[in-house]
């Protein structure tokens, strides 16, 4: 990932740095050893104490970080949580059906039980920290208890996953050690975890009759369960409600009742709040009556509204002024949300089709508290393809001159630094054995966008990352979409922007704003860029710097580090790849000696920058700058440099050029 500089420095004592390698190496090396071995049973008296114990702990603390064995310290005192990467293994990709029931007795340690499902009780409370969270779950047929670790994630519906019920079914169960050394179950992939809501079901004494009537009483309840919930801002309770009810229609044979439409325009609703678009369409199609009867016209006209708003979350434009002219025309035209909504997707169609965009207006609604923009993309004038060495590219389709707007793209998900989803962890990466600031929030945050939104799934799974994980395709498992995290953590280190400078005042290595934008993420470095980026809230804004024809690739810089030792080693850690542009092979050409000398002589000239101020500078200031340049200048080989960038020349060069003007014409 590619940060604001000050955002992305941090800080580890050599001793830290020991600390947290030597954490994860001794326990790999401990599951290596104990692989295969039967699970020691527990104490569950013992885990009831410490888990509720912790629990209280952690509900007294201040700071949702975990006190763990891997958790680092800053210089300045911000804890940040971190975890080892790079030891992935995929998400189960079979139905709860088709997998067989294993006891916790059954478990072995350091294995992945592919095939089997636990079925497990949580009587106990969840303890939630930032990166974690963990409770105890027991076998209800031994009576059995164990330690259950779930890694990063929230439910689809906002709420702790660990706490959205008590009963999980547990696919392919992971059995372990964590950082603690102590064994434990772990969820990684939140599909992985089942919660499974206890449902009375259809009375099977009842006649049919008898059986619809009794579905439709209960489903009245369960509506009536809903709207309270509603009322009170519950929403994943009213979701659960609602759900419950279309569930106990659809198990009784119920299809023609005004009650399931009610169901369904209500849940609507509730997952317009939770971002949910794809199930918010979906409920809203099914709410409408499609009878015409008048009785009908007001329902309809929310239906269609509903599913405008959710076509309009997904940036469907087209679609989203269609159903607003439908729930305008049911009302004859007086409908004033629809009517504004029609404008609005209207005006995003034209945004989308020529990039006129209304920045001064776009910029006076941006606030803190309003970061995220209400716009729409373009980037028509662009296409990915193949590049010969750089994967794939962004390809210009149009000729641009510099200065003009290349593309617009909100971002597909971003965390700002005032919000309490931007936080950074410390990932130490297992295979290159390196330790690197990750925006563990922002991967966070995508998940739980994905899992609300899966048809979003093909297009993010498809941008570059190392490891292939489950690929681009969209699988559907009881009902959940699966999404290989260990894929989401690769994509988001190699795809991930930092929004310099720093977006929000407080804003430090620990909550560094960073964002994901699909389109623009096809952009390849070049230190000779002919682009650049620029923000606007969430808005990158990407513009041509040199003149650009089209079917030229379109470049940015993800690096603009003068030194090329630092940013050759920066590019290939962060982002995996050596630059081979027509600068870096001359520098390299240069050789080390004469890249030394450049160096030490580019910071004596930041040095005199700071140090002289260039307005109203005496004539002998300004020779020592000249000199300054002969020496940075001869450095430089005349035939290697020709029609190359003198980069370490750039900040003395403006500054003679500002004292220039106060000596009236002296050279
Ligand atoms: C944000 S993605 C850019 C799109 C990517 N090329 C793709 O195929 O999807 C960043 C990755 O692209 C590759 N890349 C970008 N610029 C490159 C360059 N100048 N030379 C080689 N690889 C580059 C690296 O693998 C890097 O990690």
């Amino acid at each position: 990932m590619a940060s604001s500089k000050q955002a992305s420095t941090f800080y580890m004592t050599p001793q830290e740095d020991a600390r947290i390698r030597n954490t994860v190496k001794t326990r790999r090396q401990r599951c290596r050893n104990l692989a295969g071995q039967p699970r020691e049973s527990k104490d569950a008296q013992a885990l009831h104490s410490t888990v509720t114990m912790a629990s209280l702990m952690a509900d007294m603390s201040a700071s949702s970080i975990e006190d763990s064995a891997l958790t680092a310290n800053q210089h300045r005192g911000d804890a940040m949580p971190a975890f080892a990467v790079g030891e992935a293994y995929p998400p189960c990709f079979l139905d709860l059906d088709d997998l067989k029931p294993m006891t916790l007795s059954e478990l072995q340690m350091e294995t992945h039980h592919r095939g089997r499902v636990l079925r497990l009780r949580r009587e106990e409370p969840v303890v939630t920290f930032k990166a974690r969270s963990w409770t105890v779950v027991k076998d209800q047929s031994t009576g059995q208890a164990e330690r259950l670790e779930l890694v990063l994630h929230k439910s689809e519906l906002g709420d702790e996953l660990l706490e959205a019920g008590k009963s999980y079914a547990i696919k392919e169960p992971y059995f372990t050690l964590n950082d603690e050394g102590e064994a434990t179950l772990r969820v990684d992939h939140p599909s992985d975890l089942v919660v499974e809501n206890e449902s009375s079901g259809a009375d099977s004494s009842l006649t049919n009759g008898h059986v619809a009537e009794a579905a439709v009483k209960r489903a009245i309840a369960l509506k009536t369960r809903g709207n309270a919930a509603l009322k009170s801002q519950e929403l994943a309770e009213a979701h659960t409600r609602y759900t419950e009810g279309i569930q106990c229609l659809q198990d009784s044979g119920v299809t023609n009742k005004d009650i399931i439409l009610d169901l369904y325009r209500n849940r609507a609703h509730v997952n317009l709040s939770l971002q949910r678009y794809d199930e918010a369409k979906a409920d809203a199609v099914a709410a409408v009556s499609k009878t015409g009867a008048d009785k009908y016209t007001a329902l309809d006209n929310k239906a269609h509204f509903r599913a405008g708003a959710a076509a309009y979350g997904q940036g469907e434009y087209n679609e989203a002024g269609a159903f607003f002219e439908t729930a305008l025309e049911l009302l004859e035209g007086a409908d004033k949300d629809a009517k504004a909504f029609l404008r609005r997707a209207d005006q995003r169609l034209r945004e989308q089709e020529t990039g006129a965009y209304d920045f001064s207006r776009i910029k006076t609604l941006l606030s803190a508290a309003r970061p995220r923009v209400d716009a729409a993309d373009h980037y028509s004038d662009t296409v990915i393809k193949d590049t010969p060495t750089a994967g794939r590219g962004l390809f210009a389709t149009k000729d641009f001159e510099p200065g003009e707007l290349i593309l617009c793209e909100k971002a597909f998900c971003v965390v700002w630094g005032h919000e309490l989803a931007a936080w950074t962890s410390i990932a130490y990466d297992v295979r290159d054995d390196k330790i690197r600031g990750f925006p563990a929030g922002l991967s966070k945050a995508i998940v739980q966008k994905l899992r609300n939104n899966p048809s979003q799934i093909p297009k993010f799974m498809d941008l570059y990352g190392d490891y292939a994980g489950l690929g681009r395709e969209l699988i559907i498992r009881d009902g959940q979409p699966v999404i290989d995290v260990f894929q989401v953590l690769d994509i988001v280190a190699r795809n991930g922007f930092g929004l310099s400078p720093a977006a929000y005042k407080d804003e430090n290595v620990t909550n560094a704003s960073t964002g994901i934008w699909i389109h623009a993420a096809y952009t390849n470095h070049s230190c000779l860029a002919n682009s650049e980026k620029d923000f606007m809230g969430d808005m990158l804004l990407l513009r041509a710097i040199q003149p650009i024809r089209a079917g030229d690739e379109i470049t940015h810089s993800y690096d603009f580090t003068p030194d090329y030792e630092t940013r050759a080693a920066s590019l290939k850690t962060t982002w995996g790849f050596k630059c081979v542009c027509a600068l870096c092979v001359a520098e390299a050409e240069d050789g080390v000696e004469i890249r030394r000398k450049r160096q030490e002589l580019l910071e004596d000239a930041v040095k005199f920058v700071q140090g002289n101020e260039a307005k109203g500078a005496k004539r002998l200031t300004i020779v020592k700058a000249r000199r300054l340049v002969q020496a940075i200048n001869a450095t430089y080989d005349e035939k290697r440099y020709e029609g190359l960038p003198r980069t370490a020349l750039l900040g003395i060069e403006t500054w003679l050029v500002v004292a220039g003007k106060g000596l009236n014409g002296v050279t």
